[in-house]
């Protein structure tokens, strides 16, 4: 068992390097060495948490695993998964058939649908899908039909403007339009806090805690907003550990992975890691190019092309930038009664890039210094120190001081909340280095280059 453990460590820094940390982390990571056949040596049983990681394992990984394992061992070896033990894991993770209560209501089905606070607009179907947010739909689509079975707590992070409340609101209105009795409630994190603030006020915890351990669905849109709020996350424990005892889904949203939420305590920190933790990632361009066509759609509108490469081009840290970028467009279009072209599109959008190229955004900065050192636009806001990461993160920081007018508080607040000192010295390392590296000047230089576009 001892080579396998050997195998297997070396066989986890083999996909860490290969993989994206959410892919690892998502796919890899949580998979555990049950053990081997004693009689022949040559079957492995590997553990998955759930269906969803086994069926995609299977899919993807375990050829590459096997293929590694006979190099290694110089024989041949079959793998065999399996779920984890149900009885070895928290109750949540078992599977109930029936989730959602279906008691009768005096409410009207709008009535359950406004309590519920989900927005109609956001459905699977006018979601686009690509690299970024494949899994992260794929695990919402799982958990929509199955609330409360697949993955309990489904936790989503990403950066702003990515289409994490868009996805989450889908799983509500999935689950709504599933089972119209379903008692579901989207919240976002500052209102829930602020729910707790009246209950501490009213002293009414008692009704509060009715109403939130007796949903079916609880949506928490971007979670981050608890650090540092013991009182709210307390309650929120609370909340969690019934409506998951219950088999109820619940369903998280983050700007970060769970265990770089600051101010978060240890105990919520694990518990939003007992389900499918999934990322998303900013859009590429031509899933870019997708959303707009998509969007151009809803409104009624054929957007050529090249329009929409233009808009694509130029508008590249976030979906909601980009939804703004087309919305100017079609508001111009119709004032001055012309269908979109090329020009139109520059002249209704002239003063959106002038600002942008005087005032460039950070999360243009933080997504084009990833990409030009090839890591993930979250690093950018992660704890990890390894070099890899830190030295882009001190470049973006050190372009950011350069290129905008943002306040050193503020430079260290948008790359997960550090203290401006860290900012000040990254700035000035990135100068000392780019004295003595020519590599460093260059990089510096390029990134320069295309962020003034
Ligand atoms: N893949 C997508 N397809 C279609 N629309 C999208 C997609 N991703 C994001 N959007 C749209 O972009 C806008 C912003 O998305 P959303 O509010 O869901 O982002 P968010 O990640 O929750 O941001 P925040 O962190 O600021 O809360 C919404 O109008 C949403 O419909």
């Amino acid at each position: 068992m001892q080579a396998f453990n050997t195998f297997w460590l070396s066989c986890l820094e083999h996909f860490r390097n290969e993989l994206n940390a959410q892919q690892f982390n998502t796919w890899i990571k949580p998979l555990e060495l049950e053990g081997i056949n004693q009689d022949n040596e040559t079957e492995v049983i590997l553990i998955a948490p759930n269906r969803f990681v086994l069926q995609w394992v299977q899919d993807n990984f375990i050829s590459h695993i096997k293929s590694m394992a006979e190099e290694h061992f110089a024989r041949e070896i079959q793998f065999h998964l399996k779920i984890a033990d149900q009885t070895k894991i928290p109750n949540h993770t078992k599977t109930v058939k029936k989730v959602i209560a279906s008691t009768p209501s005096q409410q009207s089905k709008q009535n359950k649908k406004t309590s519920s606070q989900l927005n109609s607009n956001f459905t699977f179907d006018n979601f686009v899908t690509g690299k970024a947010n494949q899994l992260a739909r794929a695990g919402a689509i799982q958990v929509a039909e199955s609330p409360g079975t697949a993955y309990n707590p489904l936790f989503i992070y990403g950066g702003v403007g990515l289409g994490k409340t868009h996805l989450i609101q889908a799983i509500g209105n999935l689950v709504h339009d599933n089972n119209q009795q379903a008692k579901i409630r989207y919240v976002h994190a500052e209102k829930y806090v602020s729910d707790v603030v009246n209950a501490y006020q009213h002293k009414s915890f008692d009704q509060f805690k009715v109403y939130y351990h007796s949903l079916d669905l609880l949506l928490v849109d971007d979670v981050q907003f608890f650090g540092g709020k013991n009182r709210t996350q307390e309650e929120f424990f609370y909340a969690f550990n019934a409506l998951i005892e219950a088999h109820k889904q619940v369903i998280i949203t983050c700007d970060s992975y769970p265990k770089e939420i600051s101010g978060l305590e240890e105990r919520l920190v694990s518990r939003f890691g007992w389900g499918l933790t999934v990322a998303i990632e900013p859009p590429e361009l031509e899933m870019r190019v997708a959303i707009l066509i998509k969007k151009a759609e809803q409104e009624k509108i054929t957007l050529d092309e090249h329009v929409a490469f233009f808009i694509a081009k130029h508008i590249r840290s976030n979906v909601r930038e980009l939804e703004g970028a087309l919305k100017r467009v079609l508001a111009f279009s119709r004032f001055i009664k012309q269908d979109i072209t090329l020009e139109i599109t520059k002249e209704a959008l002239k003063d959106l890039l002038a600002v942008q190229n005087r005032q460039i955004s950070i999360e243009n900065i933080q997504k084009t210094v990833a990409d030009y050192y090839k890591i993930k636009v979250s690093e950018m806001y992660s704890k990890k120190r390894s070099r890899v990461i830190a030295r882009p993160r001190q470049m973006a920081m050190a372009i950011a001081k350069e290129l905008t007018t943002l306040s050193l508080p503020d430079i260290g607040e948008a790359f997960g909340g550090r203290d401006h000192t860290t900012v000040l010295h990254g700035h000035r390392k990135i100068n000392e280095l780019r004295a003595s590296d020519p590599a460093i000047n260059r990089d510096y230089t390029a990134l320069i280059h295309i962020l003034r576009g």
